[in-house]
């Protein structure tokens, strides 16, 4: 089971590193390890588990963050609303890739963290606002999806590790509250 001692932190080099696509059909190892990324984020989101495992909450994991270098994300975001406990997005990623994206930028109002970094990187981290992603399924099939907002910019977040892109590498650092008219800031 991964917990908290699994995930590697800022300075590490295999998180600056552009991680190698899995090979498909998909191997046992890669389903599992596919698992037990989603197991985390279910983990990290009980508040009893998370609590009794010390684990920071997340919504998405990507497999550089294990020091795995693979093109694998998991994504798991809670719905928010008690009344319909179905997650917005919940799935594991192999091989994401983003075909296409909106013109309109835009960026969570309280900024972005990291599971890697054990740290407050305040400002803006201004991406696409809406993205249509190709990735294999964790039944080895090929999926084609269009994301926007919150569930976009966690998908963003996790495709960057993919690619050795940290949060704070998008923030500007002359002002980190700086924006281009026309960028959607999502409370
Ligand atoms: O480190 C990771 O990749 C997991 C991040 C993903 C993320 C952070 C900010 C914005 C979008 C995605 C963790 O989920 S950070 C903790 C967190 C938990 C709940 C909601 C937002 C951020
Ligand atoms: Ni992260």
């Amino acid at each position: 089971m991964i917990t908290m001692e699994d995930i590697i932190r800022e300075g590490n080099p295999t998180l600056r590193e552009v991680a190698k696509e899995v090979a498909v059909p998909l191997s046992d190892e890669d389903i599992k390890l596919g698992e037990e990324m989603m197991e985390f984020l279910h983990n990290s989101q009980d508040p009893i588990k998370a609590e009794e495992l010390g684990l920071r909450g997340g919504v998405g994991l990507a497999a550089p963050q294990l020091d795995i270098s693979k093109r694998i994300i998991a994504v798991h975001v809670p719905s928010g609303d008690l009344e319909n406990p179905e997650p917005t997005l919940s799935a594991v990623m192999y091989n994401p890739k983003i075909l296409s994206h909106s013109v309109q930028d835009a960026c969570l109002a309280e900024g972005e963290g990291c599971l890697s970094v054990d740290r407050e990187v305040p400002g803006y981290v201004v991406r696409h606002n809406k993205i249509t992603l190709s990735y294999v399924d964790a039944d080895g099939v090929k999926q084609k999806i269009r994301l926007k907002n919150y569930e976009a910019i966690v998908v963003q977040h996790e495709i960057d590790h993919l690619n050795g892109v940290m949060f704070y590498d998008h923030i500007n650092s002359e002002n980190p509250y700086a924006l281009k008219d026309g960028v959607l800031v999502i409370e």
